[in-house]
C-alpha cells in the first residue's frame, strides 16, 4: 500500500482554493500509485480558523465544498481531509456545535468522519471555545492494513515522555490496543525553535511505547502571528525516522506501507544506488537557519494573504531595522521593500551611511526624509504649552512619532504593509514608543531576543549559503559597523540603549527565564542574577502589558511570544 502526504498550505477561509490545492495533491498520488492521501488537520478551511467557526454559513459552505470535492477526487484514492463538521447532537445533547474532523472520502463521498479526542486550549489554542471532543478511538481499514486516524494534539499526550498527564485520554494507546497496524496523524503544529525534534523525539518514543510505526503530516504555511514549519515525517517500527518532508515550504512524498513487514518504508531512506543513507535530519538546520527560514516565511505569507505586494520600514542605521530589512527582501524580493531614512539632528552620520549601505547590499530602494523641521514645528506649537519644562521623554517620543506618522503616510498613499522593528527584549521592557516605532501592520521580530538579532547578523554574514552571500557581493550583507556599534534609540545626543537597559545578555537571560521558562524573580537571583537588575527588569516588563496589547501581531518562533498565547490583564496589581 502507499500512502501520499501533501503538506499544504491552507490558506484561512479559502474553502474553494484549499479544496484546489487538495485536489492537485491528489491527482498527483493518483499517477504515483498512492491508495491513501494525507492531508493536514483542518486542510479544507484553514487552521487556526478562530471566530469563522461560529458563523453558520461558514460551517455550510465547508459542508457543501467537501461533497464537490469528494466528487471531483481521483475515486479509487482514499484522501483524508481536516474540517469542522457539526455536532448533530449538540441542541439536545447540549455539547460544542462542531467537531474538528478528519473525513475520509473515496468514491465519490464521505466514507467516514473521524473527531480529535484531545483539544488544545493552552498558548495559542483555543479548541474547546469552539469544538466537542470525540470520544471513539479512529481507524479504517485499506485492504489488510488497519489504520488509526489521529488529528494533532491526539499525539501529544505521551505521559511517559513528558512526565506528565494533560488529559484523560491516549489516543495513540487506545488504538494499540484495538491491534491497529498504523497510525497516521493530521496536524497544524504551530512552528516554535527547537520543535521540530522535540515532535520527532516524541513520536519515536510513542513508536516504542506502543509499537506502531507512524505517519505525521503538518501544514505549513504563516497564518497572522503563527507559523508552521511542515516537517512532516514517519517512524516506522524500530523508531527510525525513515522520511523527512521539507521545513517551511509545501512538500509532497509518497511512502510504503509493507504488508509482509507490517512496517513502513521511506522514499528518502536510501539513496540512488539503493544503499541505506544516513540518518535523517530536518532541513535547515537547528538555530539561526532554522528562524531565519521561519521568520522569511512569515512574512511572506502575511504579506501575500493580506493581499499586500510591497512593504515599508524605517531604516535606522540599527540593527533591527537591518534584520528586517533583510527578512523582507529574501521574502519579498528587494524590488518591493522601501526603507525610508529618517535623521533628526540627533542622528549620527554613521546611521544614514550605514543604512545607505544596506540598502544597496540588498538592492532596496530607499528615500531620505529628514524629520529636523517638523521637531522644530512640533517644539513652536507645543512651547507655551512646555514652557519651563526640561527636554525629556514626551520631546524624545515626539521624534519616534513623526517617523511613525510619515510611515503610515507612505503606507497610505500607496498601499505598502508598514513592517515594526521592535525585538522581543524591546518588547518585554517596554523599550519603544507608542504610535511611532511601534505603528506597523506586521512586528517581525518582536518574538526574537536582541541577543538572537546579533547572531542571525552574524550568520547572514557569515555562515548563510542559501542567499545573496559575500562571494557575490564581496563583502558582508550587513555592514560590519551596524553590528559591532552600541545600540541606540538616537533620540537625544550620545544615547545609547546601555543608559537605560542592562547588557542585552544578561537582559535576554533574565527574560527567557522569567517569560519562557517560568522562573520566579527569587529563583533568577539564585541563578546568579543581581537582586537589583531581576527586580527592576520584572517590573518593567509587567509595566509594559499596556503596550504590547497594542502592538502589531508579531510572528512567534518562541515557546511563550506576546502574541494569541500570552493572555495578560492591564489594569492590576503592580505585583503581578
Ligand atoms: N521610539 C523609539 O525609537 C525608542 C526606541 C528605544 C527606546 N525607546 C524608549 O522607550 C521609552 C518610551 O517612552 P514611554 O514608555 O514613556 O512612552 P510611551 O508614549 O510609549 O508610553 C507612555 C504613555 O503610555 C500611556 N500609558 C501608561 N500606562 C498606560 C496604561 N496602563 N494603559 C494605557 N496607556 C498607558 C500614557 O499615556 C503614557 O504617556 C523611552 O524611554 C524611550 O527612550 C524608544
Ligand atoms: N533615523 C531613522 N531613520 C529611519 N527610521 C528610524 C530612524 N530612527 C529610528 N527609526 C525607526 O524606528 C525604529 C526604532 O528605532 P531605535 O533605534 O530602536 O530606537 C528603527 O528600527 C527604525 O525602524
Ligand atoms: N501540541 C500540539 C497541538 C497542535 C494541535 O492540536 O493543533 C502542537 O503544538 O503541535
Ligand atoms: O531599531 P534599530 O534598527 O535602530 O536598531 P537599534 O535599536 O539597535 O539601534
Amino acid at each position: 500500500m502507499k500512502i501520499a502526504i501533501a503538506q499544504l498550505n491552507p490558506t484561512i477561509g479559502d474553502i474553494f482554493g484549499n479544496s484546489n490545492l487538495i485536489l492537485e495533491a491528489a491527482k498527483k498520488a493518483e499517477v504515483e500509485g498512492a491508495n491513501l492521501l494525507l492531508t493536514p488537520e483542518l486542510s479544507l478551511i484553514g487552521y487556526p480558523p478562530r471566530d469563522l467557526l461560529i458563523d453558520p454559513s461558514f460551517i455550510a459552505a465547508a459542508g457543501a465544498q467537501l461533497q464537490q470535492l469528494a466528487q471531483a477526487l481521483p475515486p479509487k484514492l482514499a484522501v483524508i481531509v481536516g474540517t469542522a463538521v457539526p455536532n448533530a447532537n449538540a441542541v439536545q445533547l447540549g455539547g460544542k456545535s462542531l467537531f474538528n474532523s478528519a473525513v475520509l472520502l473515496q468514491n465519490g463521498a464521505v466514507k467516514k468522519v473521524f473527531h480529535k479526542r484531545l483539544l488544545p486550549t493552552y498558548d495559542v489554542f483555543d479548541e474547546d471555545r469552539y469544538f466537542e471532543p470525540g470520544e471513539n478511538s479512529n481507524y479504517f481499514s485499506i485492504g489488510e492494513a488497519k489504520i488509526g486516524v489521529t488529528i494533532c494534539e491526539d499525539l501529544w499526550n505521551n505521559e511517559e515522555f513528558w512526565g506528565k498527564r494533560s488529559y484523560a485520554g491516549d489516543p495513540v494507546s487506545d488504538l494499540a490496543k484495538l491491534g491497529v497496524d498504523l497510525v497516521v496523524n493530521l496536524s497544524a503544529s504551530p512552528y516554535c525553535a527547537g520543535k521540530r525534534g522535540v515532535r520527532s523525539a516524541m513520536l519515536q518514543h510513542s513508536v516504542i511505547r506502543c509499537g506502531i510505526p507512524i505517519i505525521y503530516a503538518n501544514q505549513i504555511g504563516g497564518n497572522d502571528d503563527i507559523i508552521f514549519d511542515g516537517s512532516s515525517f514517519a517512524v516506522n517500527r524500530k523508531s527510525d525516522l525513515i522520511q523527512v518532508l521539507a521545513s517551511f515550504e509545501t512538500d509532497f512524498a509518497v511512502l510504503e506501507y509493507d504488508a509482509a513487514k507490517q512496517d513502513l518504508v521511506g522514499s528518502n531512506q536510501q539513496n540512488a544506488a539503493g544503499i541505506e543513507a544516513a540518518p535523517l535530519s530536518f532541513y535547515p538546520a537547528e538555530g539561526d537557519a532554522e528562524i531565519w527560514a521561519a521568520l522569511v516565511l512569515g512574512v511572506r505569507d502575511y504579506v501575500r494573504k493580506c493581499g499586500f505586494s510591497k512593504v515599508v520600514l524605517g531604516l535606522s542605521g540599527g540593527i533591527d531595522s537591518a534584520l528586517v530589512a533583510t527578512i523582507a527582501s529574501c521574502a519579498i524580493g528587494p524590488e518591493n521593500v522601501l526603507g525610508v531614512l529618517m535623521p533628526s539632528p540627533y542622528s549620527s552620520d554613521h546611521s544614514v551611511n550605514d543604512a545607505l549601505e544596506l540598502a544597496r547590499n540588498l538592492g532596496v530602494a530607499i528615500e531620505l526624509l529628514p524629520i529636523g523641521d517638523l521637531m522644530k514645528t512640533y517644539d513652536r506649537t507645543l512651547a507655551n504649552l512646555f514652557v519651563n519644562t526640561p527636554f525629556g521623554i514626551a520631546e524624545e517620543n515626539i521624534q519616534s512619532r513623526i517617523r511613525g506618522n510619515l510611515l503610515m503616510a507612505i503606507s497610505n498613499k500607496f498601499g505598502h504593509l508598514l513592517l515594526s522593528t521592535g525585538n522581543k527584549s524591546e518588547m518585554a521592557v517596554g523599550y519603544c514608543t507608542l504610535y511611532g516605532d511601534m505603528n506597523g501592520g506586521l512586528a517581525v521580530i518582536s518574538d526574537v531576543p536582541k541577543t538572537r538579532v546579533y547572531s542571525l547578523c552574524r550568520w547572514l554574514n557569515y555562515g548563510s549559503e542559501n542567499i545573496k552571500n559575500q562571494a557575490e557581493l564581496g563583502k558582508e550583507i550587513i555592514p560590519v559597523n551596524i553590528i559591532s556599534k552600541a545600540p541606540s534609540a538616537e533620540l537625544k545626543p550620545g544615547q545609547i540603549d546601555q543608559d537605560s537597559l542592562p547588557d542585552y545578555d544578561v537582559l535576554d537571560d533574565i527574560l527567557q527565564r522569567s517569560i519562557e521558562n517560568h522562573e520566579s524573580a527569587q529563583q533568577i537571583i539564585a541563578a546568579g542574577h543581581d537582586e537589583a537588575v531581576v527586580k527592576r527588569v520584572v517590573k518593567l516588563v509587567r509595566q509594559a502589558e499596556f503596550k504590547r496589547r497594542q502592538a502589531a501581531p508579531g510572528l512567534k518562533i518562541s515557546d511563550r511570544a506576546f502574541g494569541t498565547g500570552w493572555r495578560m490583564p492591564i489594569a492590576k496589581v503592580s505585583s503581578y
